[in-house]
Protein backbone atom coordinates (compact mmCIF):
# COMPACT_ATOMS: atom_id res chain seq x y z
CA UNK A 1 0.00 0.00 0.00
CA UNK A 2 2.14 2.76 -1.38
CA UNK A 3 -0.50 5.95 0.53
CA UNK A 4 -0.76 4.54 3.86
CA UNK A 5 0.54 2.38 6.58
CA UNK A 6 -1.67 -0.37 7.80
CA UNK A 7 -3.07 0.07 11.38
CA UNK A 8 -1.20 -1.63 14.03
CA UNK A 9 -3.10 -4.27 15.92
CA UNK A 10 -1.83 -3.70 19.11
CA UNK A 11 -0.64 0.18 19.05
CA UNK A 12 1.36 1.42 21.79
CA UNK A 13 -0.42 3.04 24.40
CA UNK A 14 2.50 5.28 25.25
CA UNK A 15 1.66 8.97 25.55
CA UNK A 16 -1.91 8.24 24.18
CA UNK A 17 -3.84 10.73 26.50
CA UNK A 18 -0.84 13.00 24.60
CA UNK A 19 -1.83 12.19 21.28
CA UNK A 20 -5.52 12.48 21.80
CA UNK A 21 -5.27 15.71 23.13
CA UNK A 22 -5.94 17.79 20.34
CA UNK A 23 -8.98 16.48 19.61
CA UNK A 24 -9.82 16.89 23.42
CA UNK A 25 -8.53 20.43 22.93
CA UNK A 26 -12.03 22.26 21.71
CA UNK A 27 -13.41 21.00 24.71
CA UNK A 28 -11.37 22.18 26.95
CA UNK A 29 -13.66 24.72 28.96
CA UNK A 30 -16.41 22.77 29.81
CA UNK A 31 -13.72 19.75 30.70
CA UNK A 32 -11.96 21.71 33.31
CA UNK A 33 -15.13 22.80 34.54
CA UNK A 34 -16.67 19.56 35.09
CA UNK A 35 -12.76 18.63 36.87
CA UNK A 36 -12.67 21.32 38.94
CA UNK A 37 -16.28 20.89 40.11
CA UNK A 38 -15.57 17.24 40.51
CA UNK A 39 -12.56 18.23 43.12
CA UNK A 40 -14.32 20.60 44.93
CA UNK A 41 -17.03 17.41 45.41
CA UNK A 42 -14.45 15.53 46.66
CA UNK A 43 -13.17 18.31 49.14
CA UNK A 44 -16.57 18.25 50.72
CA UNK A 45 -16.12 14.22 51.08
CA UNK A 46 -13.03 14.54 53.06
CA UNK A 47 -14.03 17.05 55.25
CA UNK A 48 -17.03 14.98 56.58
CA UNK A 49 -14.27 13.58 58.69
CA UNK A 50 -12.84 16.11 61.03
CA UNK A 51 -15.86 17.26 61.10
CA UNK A 52 -17.45 14.02 62.92
CA UNK A 53 -13.82 14.34 65.15
CA UNK A 54 -14.59 17.47 65.92
CA UNK A 55 -17.89 17.12 66.95
CA UNK A 56 -16.56 13.82 69.40
CA UNK A 57 -14.34 16.22 70.48
CA UNK A 58 -16.87 18.61 71.81
CA UNK A 59 -18.60 15.82 73.51
CA UNK A 60 -16.30 14.55 75.38
CA UNK A 61 -15.54 17.93 76.61
CA UNK A 62 -19.61 19.43 77.37
CA UNK A 63 -18.92 22.04 74.78
CA UNK A 64 -22.80 22.46 73.73
CA UNK A 65 -22.42 25.48 71.27
CA UNK A 66 -19.27 23.87 69.59
CA UNK A 67 -21.24 20.55 68.92
CA UNK A 68 -23.93 22.23 67.44
CA UNK A 69 -21.70 24.56 65.03
CA UNK A 70 -20.21 21.16 64.23
CA UNK A 71 -23.63 19.92 63.05
CA UNK A 72 -24.48 22.74 61.10
CA UNK A 73 -20.96 22.75 59.39
CA UNK A 74 -21.40 18.94 58.86
CA UNK A 75 -24.60 19.80 56.98
CA UNK A 76 -23.32 22.40 55.07
CA UNK A 77 -20.84 19.74 53.79
CA UNK A 78 -23.12 17.44 52.84
CA UNK A 79 -25.48 20.03 50.89
CA UNK A 80 -22.03 21.33 49.28
CA UNK A 81 -20.98 17.90 48.52
CA UNK A 82 -24.38 16.82 47.10
CA UNK A 83 -24.74 19.96 44.39
CA UNK A 84 -20.98 19.92 43.68
CA UNK A 85 -21.28 16.12 42.81
CA UNK A 86 -24.17 16.77 40.94
CA UNK A 87 -23.01 19.48 38.67
CA UNK A 88 -19.66 18.19 38.29
CA UNK A 89 -21.64 14.74 36.52
CA UNK A 90 -23.73 17.18 34.27
CA UNK A 91 -20.59 18.76 33.09
CA UNK A 92 -18.54 15.56 32.37
CA UNK A 93 -20.96 14.01 30.24
CA UNK A 94 -21.74 17.06 28.50
CA UNK A 95 -18.10 17.41 28.04
CA UNK A 96 -17.73 13.21 26.89
CA UNK A 97 -20.69 13.60 24.81
CA UNK A 98 -19.19 16.51 22.42
CA UNK A 99 -15.68 14.81 22.33
CA UNK A 100 -17.79 11.77 21.49
CA UNK A 101 -20.07 12.73 18.91
CA UNK A 102 -16.84 15.17 17.34
CA UNK A 103 -14.60 11.92 17.09
CA UNK A 104 -17.70 9.88 15.32
CA UNK A 105 -17.54 12.66 12.72
CA UNK A 106 -14.04 12.85 12.40
CA UNK A 107 -14.04 8.93 11.98
CA UNK A 108 -16.90 8.64 9.88
CA UNK A 109 -15.53 11.79 7.60
CA UNK A 110 -12.23 10.46 6.97
CA UNK A 111 -13.43 6.38 6.68
CA UNK A 112 -15.34 7.86 3.36
CA UNK A 113 -12.42 9.65 1.95
CA UNK A 114 -9.83 7.03 2.65
CA UNK A 115 -7.60 5.62 -0.27
CA UNK A 116 -9.56 2.53 -1.33
CA UNK A 117 -6.21 0.33 -1.12
CA UNK A 118 -6.84 1.39 2.84
CA UNK A 119 -10.06 0.44 2.92
CA UNK A 120 -9.10 -3.08 1.26
CA UNK A 121 -6.20 -3.58 3.23
CA UNK A 122 -8.35 -3.61 6.42
CA UNK A 123 -11.28 -6.09 7.67
CA UNK A 124 -14.29 -4.47 7.72
CA UNK A 125 -15.32 -5.68 11.35
CA UNK A 126 -11.95 -4.23 12.65
CA UNK A 127 -12.66 -0.66 11.17
CA UNK A 128 -15.99 -1.23 12.67
CA UNK A 129 -14.98 -1.84 16.02
CA UNK A 130 -12.20 1.06 16.19
CA UNK A 131 -14.92 3.42 15.00
CA UNK A 132 -17.90 2.61 16.79
CA UNK A 133 -16.93 -0.02 19.52
CA UNK A 134 -13.38 1.73 20.96
CA UNK A 135 -15.33 5.34 20.87
CA UNK A 136 -18.40 3.61 22.94
CA UNK A 137 -16.04 2.67 25.40
CA UNK A 138 -14.30 5.67 25.27
CA UNK A 139 -17.73 7.55 25.93
CA UNK A 140 -18.27 4.82 28.83
CA UNK A 141 -15.41 6.00 30.21
CA UNK A 142 -15.44 9.76 29.78
CA UNK A 143 -19.03 9.79 31.24
CA UNK A 144 -18.98 7.28 34.36
CA UNK A 145 -15.37 6.49 35.32
CA UNK A 146 -13.17 9.57 34.76
CA UNK A 147 -15.42 11.31 37.54
CA UNK A 148 -15.18 8.80 39.83
CA UNK A 149 -11.29 8.99 38.68
CA UNK A 150 -10.83 12.19 39.52
CA UNK A 151 -12.61 12.25 42.90
CA UNK A 152 -10.99 8.87 44.48
CA UNK A 153 -7.81 10.04 43.23
CA UNK A 154 -8.12 13.30 45.13
CA UNK A 155 -9.71 11.67 48.11
CA UNK A 156 -7.00 9.26 48.66
CA UNK A 157 -4.39 12.29 48.44
CA UNK A 158 -6.57 14.80 50.48
CA UNK A 159 -7.10 11.63 53.01
CA UNK A 160 -3.52 10.98 53.67
CA UNK A 161 -2.92 15.01 54.02
CA UNK A 162 -5.73 15.18 56.50
CA UNK A 163 -4.05 12.58 58.73
CA UNK A 164 -0.61 13.80 58.77
CA UNK A 165 -2.34 16.91 60.37
CA UNK A 166 -3.98 14.74 63.01
CA UNK A 167 -1.36 12.67 63.90
CA UNK A 168 1.83 12.97 61.72
CA UNK A 169 3.22 10.02 63.76
CA UNK A 170 0.06 7.94 63.06
CA UNK A 171 -0.03 8.77 59.57
CA UNK A 172 3.86 7.83 58.73
CA UNK A 173 3.41 4.47 60.26
CA UNK A 174 0.48 3.49 58.14
CA UNK A 175 1.88 4.79 55.02
CA UNK A 176 5.49 3.13 55.86
CA UNK A 177 3.13 0.09 56.48
CA UNK A 178 1.40 0.22 53.99
CA UNK A 179 2.53 2.13 50.89
CA UNK A 180 4.77 0.11 49.79
CA UNK A 181 2.33 -3.15 49.89
CA UNK A 182 -0.44 -1.20 47.52
CA UNK A 183 2.21 0.12 45.56
CA UNK A 184 3.41 -3.15 44.22
CA UNK A 185 -0.19 -4.41 43.77
CA UNK A 186 -0.55 -1.86 41.05
CA UNK A 187 3.06 -2.18 39.96
CA UNK A 188 2.23 -5.78 39.59
CA UNK A 189 -1.16 -5.34 37.63
CA UNK A 190 0.20 -2.72 35.59
CA UNK A 191 2.97 -4.75 34.60
CA UNK A 192 0.28 -7.17 32.75
CA UNK A 193 -2.25 -4.53 32.08
CA UNK A 194 -0.97 -2.97 28.69
CA UNK A 195 -0.36 -6.58 26.49
CA UNK A 196 -3.21 -8.34 28.28
CA UNK A 197 -5.94 -5.52 27.52
CA UNK A 198 -4.33 -5.44 24.13
CA UNK A 199 -4.74 -8.55 23.22
CA UNK A 200 -8.11 -8.51 24.37
CA UNK A 201 -8.83 -5.34 21.91
CA UNK A 202 -7.51 -6.98 19.21
CA UNK A 203 -8.93 -10.22 19.27
CA UNK A 204 -12.23 -8.49 20.44
CA UNK A 205 -11.75 -6.58 16.94
CA UNK A 206 -11.28 -10.14 14.88
CA UNK A 207 -14.17 -11.57 16.42
CA UNK A 208 -16.17 -8.57 15.13
CA UNK A 209 -14.32 -8.70 11.30
CA UNK A 210 -15.60 -12.12 11.28
CA UNK A 211 -19.14 -11.59 12.65
CA UNK A 212 -19.35 -8.69 10.53
CA UNK A 213 -18.02 -11.31 7.05
CA UNK A 214 -20.70 -13.34 8.38
CA UNK A 215 -23.55 -11.19 7.44
CA UNK A 216 -22.03 -9.49 4.68
CA UNK A 217 -20.17 -13.15 2.84
CA UNK A 218 -23.76 -14.60 3.49
CA UNK A 219 -24.35 -15.80 0.12
CA UNK A 220 -21.14 -16.87 -0.53
CA UNK A 221 -21.09 -18.79 3.09
CA UNK A 222 -24.36 -20.69 2.24
CA UNK A 223 -24.20 -21.37 -1.53
CA UNK A 224 -21.30 -23.89 -0.89
CA UNK A 225 -23.65 -25.57 1.60
CA UNK A 226 -20.33 -25.33 4.37
CA UNK A 227 -21.42 -22.50 6.49
CA UNK A 228 -19.88 -25.42 9.27
CA UNK A 229 -16.44 -24.81 8.07
CA UNK A 230 -17.24 -20.90 8.69
CA UNK A 231 -18.49 -21.49 12.19
CA UNK A 232 -15.25 -23.28 13.02
CA UNK A 233 -13.31 -20.57 11.84
CA UNK A 234 -15.89 -18.20 13.86
CA UNK A 235 -15.63 -20.74 17.27
CA UNK A 236 -11.86 -20.53 16.39
CA UNK A 237 -11.86 -16.27 17.02
CA UNK A 238 -14.70 -16.93 19.52
CA UNK A 239 -12.18 -18.78 21.94
CA UNK A 240 -9.34 -16.73 21.37
CA UNK A 241 -11.03 -13.88 22.70
CA UNK A 242 -12.33 -16.21 25.68
CA UNK A 243 -9.02 -16.91 26.73
CA UNK A 244 -7.97 -13.36 26.48
CA UNK A 245 -10.80 -11.88 28.59
CA UNK A 246 -9.56 -14.88 30.82
CA UNK A 247 -6.70 -13.38 30.96
CA UNK A 248 -8.05 -10.09 31.66
CA UNK A 249 -9.75 -11.52 34.45
CA UNK A 250 -6.72 -12.67 36.07
CA UNK A 251 -4.74 -9.28 35.24
CA UNK A 252 -7.59 -8.05 36.92
CA UNK A 253 -7.89 -10.15 40.05
CA UNK A 254 -4.01 -9.13 41.44
CA UNK A 255 -5.96 -5.44 42.35
CA UNK A 256 -8.33 -7.71 44.83
CA UNK A 257 -5.04 -7.40 47.34
CA UNK A 258 -6.02 -4.04 47.95
CA UNK A 259 -8.73 -5.78 49.90
CA UNK A 260 -7.01 -7.74 52.47
CA UNK A 261 -4.36 -4.38 52.83
CA UNK A 262 -7.78 -2.80 54.11
CA UNK A 263 -8.52 -5.45 56.84
CA UNK A 264 -4.70 -5.53 58.15
CA UNK A 265 -4.94 -1.74 58.04
CA UNK A 266 -7.65 -0.77 60.17
CA UNK A 267 -6.66 -3.33 63.00
CA UNK A 268 -3.30 -2.42 63.19
CA UNK A 269 -4.30 1.21 63.60
CA UNK A 270 -6.94 0.26 65.90
CA UNK A 271 -4.65 -1.62 67.81
CA UNK A 272 -1.68 1.65 67.67
CA UNK A 273 -5.03 3.96 68.80
CA UNK A 274 -5.72 2.45 71.89
CA UNK A 275 -2.55 2.02 73.10
CA UNK A 276 -1.90 5.86 72.16
CA UNK A 277 -5.06 6.88 73.74
CA UNK A 278 -3.89 5.20 76.99
CA UNK A 279 -0.51 6.63 76.99
CA UNK A 280 -2.40 10.17 76.51
CA UNK A 281 -0.77 10.73 73.46
CA UNK A 282 -3.93 11.00 71.54
CA UNK A 283 -7.72 12.39 72.14
CA UNK A 284 -10.03 9.52 71.30
CA UNK A 285 -11.44 11.92 68.56
CA UNK A 286 -8.17 11.55 66.98
CA UNK A 287 -8.26 8.16 66.86
CA UNK A 288 -12.24 8.26 65.81
CA UNK A 289 -10.76 10.44 62.80
CA UNK A 290 -7.97 8.01 61.65
CA UNK A 291 -10.44 5.23 61.35
CA UNK A 292 -13.18 6.49 59.94
CA UNK A 293 -10.84 8.38 57.21
CA UNK A 294 -8.72 5.12 56.82
CA UNK A 295 -11.54 2.78 56.02
CA UNK A 296 -12.63 5.94 53.67
CA UNK A 297 -9.14 5.65 52.20
CA UNK A 298 -9.06 1.94 51.42
CA UNK A 299 -12.50 1.60 50.27
CA UNK A 300 -11.28 4.24 47.57
CA UNK A 301 -7.70 2.42 46.88
CA UNK A 302 -9.99 -0.56 46.62
CA UNK A 303 -12.54 1.54 43.99
CA UNK A 304 -9.48 3.06 42.29
CA UNK A 305 -8.07 -0.28 41.83
CA UNK A 306 -11.27 -1.82 39.77
CA UNK A 307 -11.37 2.11 37.67
CA UNK A 308 -7.66 1.07 37.30
CA UNK A 309 -8.58 -1.69 35.03
CA UNK A 310 -11.29 -0.11 33.24
CA UNK A 311 -8.74 2.78 32.53
CA UNK A 312 -6.41 0.64 31.45
CA UNK A 313 -8.88 -1.23 29.08
CA UNK A 314 -9.93 2.79 27.94
CA UNK A 315 -6.07 3.53 27.08
CA UNK A 316 -5.84 0.69 24.74
CA UNK A 317 -9.15 1.97 23.39
CA UNK A 318 -8.26 5.25 22.67
CA UNK A 319 -4.77 3.97 21.54
CA UNK A 320 -6.47 1.82 18.52
CA UNK A 321 -8.38 4.96 17.82
CA UNK A 322 -5.64 7.56 17.83
CA UNK A 323 -3.79 4.80 15.47
CA UNK A 324 -6.71 4.84 13.13
CA UNK A 325 -6.97 8.94 13.34
CA UNK A 326 -3.70 9.26 13.02
CA UNK A 327 -3.26 6.97 9.80
CA UNK A 328 -6.14 8.27 7.87
CA UNK A 329 -5.59 12.08 6.46
CA UNK A 330 -7.79 15.09 7.75
CA UNK A 331 -10.25 15.64 5.02
CA UNK A 332 -9.58 18.25 2.72
CA UNK A 333 -5.67 18.19 3.55
CA UNK A 334 -2.96 18.83 0.67
CA UNK A 335 -2.25 15.18 -1.38
CA UNK A 336 1.05 14.10 -0.15
CA UNK A 337 3.12 15.68 -2.51
CA UNK A 338 6.21 15.01 -0.23
CA UNK A 339 6.25 11.10 -0.97
CA UNK A 340 6.27 11.86 -4.73
CA UNK A 341 10.21 11.01 -5.87
CA UNK A 342 12.18 13.64 -8.10
CA UNK A 343 12.06 11.07 -11.06
CA UNK A 344 8.38 11.02 -11.20
CA UNK A 345 7.62 14.73 -10.94
CA UNK A 346 10.47 15.75 -12.50
CA UNK A 347 8.49 16.72 -16.05
CA UNK A 348 4.95 16.45 -14.67
CA UNK A 349 3.32 19.65 -14.11
CA UNK A 350 3.31 19.88 -10.43
CA UNK A 351 -0.08 21.84 -9.12
CA UNK A 352 -0.86 20.87 -5.59
CA UNK A 353 -3.91 21.54 -4.56
CA UNK A 354 -5.77 22.35 -8.15
CA UNK A 355 -4.56 22.21 -11.36
CA UNK A 356 -6.45 19.40 -13.63
CA UNK A 357 -7.01 20.75 -17.19
CA UNK A 358 -10.28 20.27 -18.47
CA UNK A 359 -9.52 18.29 -21.04
CA UNK A 360 -6.21 16.09 -21.83
CA UNK A 361 -4.32 13.04 -22.92
CA UNK A 362 -4.47 10.12 -20.04
CA UNK A 363 -1.37 8.52 -19.97
CA UNK A 364 0.48 5.99 -17.45
CA UNK A 365 4.73 5.85 -17.32
CA UNK A 366 6.34 2.92 -16.37
CA UNK A 367 3.38 1.63 -14.00
CA UNK A 368 4.29 -0.70 -11.09
CA UNK A 369 1.62 -2.00 -8.74
CA UNK A 370 1.66 -5.19 -6.05
CA UNK A 371 -0.68 -6.39 -3.57
CA UNK A 372 1.42 -7.26 -0.53
CA UNK A 373 4.07 -8.83 -2.66
CA UNK A 374 2.48 -10.08 -5.81
CA UNK A 375 3.52 -7.74 -8.35
CA UNK A 376 -0.03 -7.47 -10.64
CA UNK A 377 0.83 -4.79 -12.89
CA UNK A 378 4.34 -4.23 -14.31
CA UNK A 379 5.76 -1.44 -15.89
CA UNK A 380 2.62 -0.29 -18.17
CA UNK A 381 3.20 2.13 -20.46
CA UNK A 382 0.20 3.67 -22.23
CA UNK A 383 -1.45 6.90 -23.24
CA UNK A 384 -5.10 7.58 -24.06
CA UNK A 385 -5.39 10.59 -26.46
CA UNK A 386 -8.88 13.05 -25.77
CA UNK A 387 -11.68 11.44 -27.72
CA UNK A 388 -9.77 7.95 -27.39
CA UNK A 389 -12.22 4.77 -27.44
CA UNK A 390 -10.22 2.13 -26.15
CA UNK A 391 -10.71 -1.92 -24.99
CA UNK A 392 -8.66 -3.13 -22.11
CA UNK A 393 -8.80 -6.80 -22.74
CA UNK A 394 -6.71 -9.90 -21.32
CA UNK A 395 -7.76 -13.61 -19.09
CA UNK A 396 -9.23 -12.99 -15.69
CA UNK A 397 -6.71 -12.06 -13.65
CA UNK A 398 -4.45 -10.76 -15.68
CA UNK A 399 -4.60 -7.07 -13.98
CA UNK A 400 -7.33 -5.10 -16.05
CA UNK A 401 -9.10 -4.38 -13.23
CA UNK A 402 -6.05 -3.18 -11.20
CA UNK A 403 -4.93 -1.38 -13.92
CA UNK A 404 -8.26 0.60 -14.43
CA UNK A 405 -7.80 1.68 -10.90
CA UNK A 406 -4.08 3.16 -11.20
CA UNK A 407 -5.77 5.13 -14.06
CA UNK A 408 -8.58 6.13 -12.35
CA UNK A 409 -6.35 7.78 -9.30
CA UNK A 410 -7.91 5.27 -7.28
CA UNK A 411 -4.49 3.27 -6.05
CA UNK A 412 -1.20 5.10 -6.10
CA UNK A 413 1.42 3.10 -8.09
CA UNK A 414 4.37 1.54 -6.37
CA UNK A 415 6.54 3.52 -9.18
CA UNK A 416 5.67 4.71 -12.09
CA UNK A 417 3.09 7.92 -12.97
CA UNK A 418 -0.18 8.60 -14.32
CA UNK A 419 -0.88 12.01 -15.52
CA UNK A 420 -3.98 13.81 -16.97
CA UNK A 421 -3.13 16.82 -19.41
CA UNK A 422 0.51 16.47 -18.44
CA UNK A 423 -0.32 16.54 -14.40
CA UNK A 424 0.24 14.01 -12.10
CA UNK A 425 -2.41 12.66 -10.74
CA UNK A 426 -1.28 12.09 -7.03
CA UNK A 427 -0.05 16.39 -7.26
CA UNK A 428 -3.95 17.03 -7.21
CA UNK A 429 -6.97 16.63 -4.59
CA UNK A 430 -8.52 13.33 -5.37
CA UNK A 431 -12.04 15.19 -5.37
CA UNK A 432 -10.71 16.76 -8.55
CA UNK A 433 -9.15 13.94 -9.96
CA UNK A 434 -12.72 11.99 -9.74
CA UNK A 435 -14.22 14.78 -11.33
CA UNK A 436 -12.06 14.38 -14.27
CA UNK A 437 -11.55 10.37 -14.45
CA UNK A 438 -15.20 8.52 -13.33
CA UNK A 439 -14.70 4.71 -13.06
CA UNK A 440 -18.01 2.73 -13.61
CA UNK A 441 -16.42 -0.86 -11.85
CA UNK A 442 -17.58 -4.02 -12.30
CA UNK A 443 -19.79 -4.13 -9.07
CA UNK A 444 -21.48 -1.30 -8.39
CA UNK A 445 -21.85 -0.50 -4.46
CA UNK A 446 -25.01 1.25 -3.65
CA UNK A 447 -26.46 2.34 -0.47
CA UNK A 448 -30.03 1.23 1.50
CA UNK A 449 -32.25 3.44 0.18
CA UNK A 450 -34.06 5.12 -3.10
CA UNK A 451 -32.55 5.50 -6.56
CA UNK A 452 -32.28 9.35 -5.84
CA UNK A 453 -30.34 8.79 -3.02
CA UNK A 454 -28.12 6.66 -4.27
CA UNK A 455 -27.50 9.48 -7.25
CA UNK A 456 -27.26 11.71 -4.65
CA UNK A 457 -23.76 10.67 -3.92
CA UNK A 458 -22.47 11.94 -6.69
CA UNK A 459 -20.26 15.05 -6.04
CA UNK A 460 -22.12 18.06 -6.12
CA UNK A 461 -25.14 16.42 -4.92
CA UNK A 462 -27.27 17.20 -8.12
CA UNK A 463 -31.39 17.99 -7.96
CA UNK A 464 -33.51 15.92 -9.29
CA UNK A 465 -33.69 18.10 -12.41
CA UNK A 466 -30.48 17.03 -12.82
CA UNK A 467 -31.04 13.45 -12.21
CA UNK A 468 -33.80 13.49 -14.51
CA UNK A 469 -32.04 15.17 -17.32
CA UNK A 470 -29.60 12.83 -16.87
CA UNK A 471 -31.90 10.01 -16.87
CA UNK A 472 -32.98 11.06 -20.13
CA UNK A 473 -29.72 11.83 -21.83
CA UNK A 474 -28.89 8.12 -21.21
CA UNK A 475 -32.07 6.77 -23.11
CA UNK A 476 -33.10 5.30 -19.28
CA UNK A 477 -36.50 6.93 -19.10
CA UNK A 478 -38.63 4.09 -19.66
CA UNK A 479 -36.17 1.91 -17.15
CA UNK A 480 -36.59 4.31 -14.45
CA UNK A 481 -40.33 4.63 -15.14
CA UNK A 482 -40.55 0.64 -14.93
CA UNK A 483 -38.95 0.92 -10.92
CA UNK A 484 -41.59 1.06 -8.54
CA UNK A 485 -41.81 4.62 -7.79
CA UNK A 486 -39.84 5.93 -10.00
CA UNK A 487 -36.86 7.75 -8.66
CA UNK A 488 -38.28 7.15 -5.54
CA UNK A 489 -37.86 3.38 -5.72
CA UNK A 490 -36.49 1.61 -2.80
CA UNK A 491 -33.46 -0.40 -4.12
CA UNK A 492 -33.65 -2.48 -0.92
CA UNK A 493 -30.38 -3.02 1.47
CA UNK A 494 -27.38 -2.15 -0.26
CA UNK A 495 -29.33 -2.02 -3.61
CA UNK A 496 -30.09 -5.73 -3.29
CA UNK A 497 -33.25 -5.57 -5.60
CA UNK A 498 -31.31 -4.55 -8.49
CA UNK A 499 -29.37 -6.99 -10.58
CA UNK A 500 -25.40 -6.52 -11.61
CA UNK A 501 -26.26 -4.74 -14.96
CA UNK A 502 -29.13 -2.59 -13.32
CA UNK A 503 -26.16 -1.35 -10.88
CA UNK A 504 -23.70 -0.29 -13.58
CA UNK A 505 -26.82 1.31 -14.77
CA UNK A 506 -26.86 3.21 -11.96
CA UNK A 507 -23.02 3.44 -11.73
CA UNK A 508 -23.68 5.34 -15.83
CA UNK A 509 -25.78 7.55 -14.02
CA UNK A 510 -23.95 8.54 -11.43
CA UNK A 511 -20.82 9.11 -13.90
CA UNK A 512 -23.27 11.43 -16.62
CA UNK A 513 -24.21 13.25 -13.40
CA UNK A 514 -20.36 14.39 -12.69
CA UNK A 515 -20.12 14.26 -16.76
CA UNK A 516 -16.36 13.84 -16.66
CA UNK A 517 -13.69 14.26 -20.00
CA UNK A 518 -12.62 10.30 -19.07
CA UNK A 519 -14.69 7.68 -17.95
CA UNK A 520 -13.70 4.13 -17.86
CA UNK A 521 -16.23 0.97 -17.74
CA UNK A 522 -15.48 -2.19 -16.04
CA UNK A 523 -17.84 -4.10 -18.14
CA UNK A 524 -20.10 -6.62 -16.12
CA UNK A 525 -18.94 -10.21 -16.28
CA UNK A 526 -22.21 -11.76 -15.11
CA UNK A 527 -24.56 -12.62 -17.75
CA UNK A 528 -26.87 -9.99 -18.68
CA UNK A 529 -30.18 -10.97 -20.68
CA UNK A 530 -29.94 -9.27 -23.93
CA UNK A 531 -32.37 -6.42 -22.84
CA UNK A 532 -30.22 -5.16 -20.03
CA UNK A 533 -26.98 -5.81 -22.03
CA UNK A 534 -28.30 -3.68 -25.25
CA UNK A 535 -30.02 -1.06 -22.31
CA UNK A 536 -26.28 -0.62 -20.96
CA UNK A 537 -24.34 -0.56 -24.66
CA UNK A 538 -27.08 2.21 -25.70
CA UNK A 539 -26.43 4.32 -22.22
CA UNK A 540 -22.69 3.95 -22.63
CA UNK A 541 -23.42 4.78 -26.83
CA UNK A 542 -24.89 7.97 -25.35
CA UNK A 543 -22.74 9.20 -22.80
CA UNK A 544 -19.51 8.54 -25.36
CA UNK A 545 -19.42 11.33 -27.43
CA UNK A 546 -16.93 14.16 -26.55
CA UNK A 547 -15.14 12.14 -24.00
CA UNK A 548 -12.39 9.42 -23.54
CA UNK A 549 -13.91 6.25 -23.10
CA UNK A 550 -11.65 2.91 -21.80
CA UNK A 551 -13.90 -0.20 -21.80
CA UNK A 552 -12.06 -3.21 -19.82
CA UNK A 553 -14.44 -5.48 -22.25
CA UNK A 554 -15.83 -8.98 -21.51
CA UNK A 555 -18.56 -9.77 -24.44
CA UNK A 556 -17.45 -10.00 -27.46
CA UNK A 557 -19.94 -7.62 -28.72
CA UNK A 558 -18.57 -5.08 -26.97
CA UNK A 559 -15.18 -5.91 -27.95
CA UNK A 560 -16.14 -5.92 -31.83
CA UNK A 561 -17.26 -1.93 -31.57
CA UNK A 562 -14.11 -0.72 -29.67
CA UNK A 563 -11.76 0.72 -32.32
CA UNK A 564 -8.86 -0.62 -30.48
CA UNK A 565 -7.78 -2.96 -28.05
CA UNK A 566 -5.15 -2.89 -25.53
CA UNK A 567 -4.24 -6.56 -24.41
CA UNK A 568 -2.69 -7.24 -20.51
CA UNK A 569 -0.81 -10.53 -19.57
CA UNK A 570 0.21 -10.88 -16.73
CA UNK A 571 0.30 -7.18 -15.78
CA UNK A 572 2.30 -6.20 -18.66
CA UNK A 573 0.70 -4.63 -22.04
CA UNK A 574 1.03 -6.97 -25.27
N1 LIG B 1 -7.75 -6.29 -3.29
C1 LIG B 1 -6.92 -7.25 -3.68
N2 LIG B 1 -6.05 -7.78 -2.80
C2 LIG B 1 -5.17 -8.74 -3.18
N3 LIG B 1 -5.11 -9.25 -4.41
C3 LIG B 1 -5.95 -8.77 -5.35
C4 LIG B 1 -6.89 -7.75 -5.04
N4 LIG B 1 -7.59 -7.46 -6.15
C5 LIG B 1 -7.10 -8.27 -7.12
N5 LIG B 1 -6.12 -9.05 -6.66
C6 LIG B 1 -5.32 -10.03 -7.41
O1 LIG B 1 -4.66 -9.34 -8.46
C7 LIG B 1 -4.69 -10.08 -9.66
C8 LIG B 1 -5.30 -9.23 -10.78
O2 LIG B 1 -6.66 -8.96 -10.44
P1 LIG B 1 -7.55 -8.02 -11.35
O3 LIG B 1 -8.88 -7.96 -10.73
O4 LIG B 1 -6.84 -6.76 -11.60
O5 LIG B 1 -7.61 -8.88 -12.70
P2 LIG B 1 -8.62 -8.75 -13.92
O6 LIG B 1 -7.79 -8.96 -15.12
O7 LIG B 1 -9.38 -7.50 -13.84
O8 LIG B 1 -9.58 -9.97 -13.63
P3 LIG B 1 -11.13 -10.11 -14.05
O9 LIG B 1 -11.18 -10.10 -15.52
O10 LIG B 1 -11.49 -11.44 -13.46
O11 LIG B 1 -11.84 -8.98 -13.39
C9 LIG B 1 -5.49 -11.34 -9.37
O12 LIG B 1 -4.57 -12.38 -9.15
C10 LIG B 1 -6.24 -11.03 -8.10
O13 LIG B 1 -6.35 -12.17 -7.31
Amino acid sequence: MAELRELAAEPSTKRVFRRFWPYLRPHRVIVSGAVLASLASTAAVVAIAPVIGWGVDAVTDRDRSRLWWAVVVLVAVVVARMLLLRQSEVLLSRAGERTIRGLRDLVVERLAAAPLRFLEAHRTGDLLRRSTGEIADLTLFLRDQLPNLIGITLTVILTIGLLLVYSWLLTLLLVALFLPLAAGVLLWFNAGAAGTFGRQAASDATMTATFTETLTAHEALVAPGRPDEWVRRFRGDNDELRAANERAIDTQCRLELFAALEGLATAALLLLGVWLVRGGHLGVGTVVVFVVATRNLFENLLALSGLAGQAQQARVGLARLVDLLTVLPPVGAPPPATTLDASTTADATVVVGGGLPERGELAAEGLTFAYGDTDVVRDVSVAFPPGDRAGLIGVTGSGKTTLAKLLTGLYEPDSGVVRFGGVDLRTVHPAEVRARIVLVPQQVHLISGTLAENLALTPGTPDRDAMRDAVARLGLTDWVDGLDGGLDADLGARGERLSAGERQIVGLLRAALVDPPVLVLDEATADLDPQAAQRLEDAVERLRPGRTLLVIAHRPTTIERLPRTVRVEAGRLS
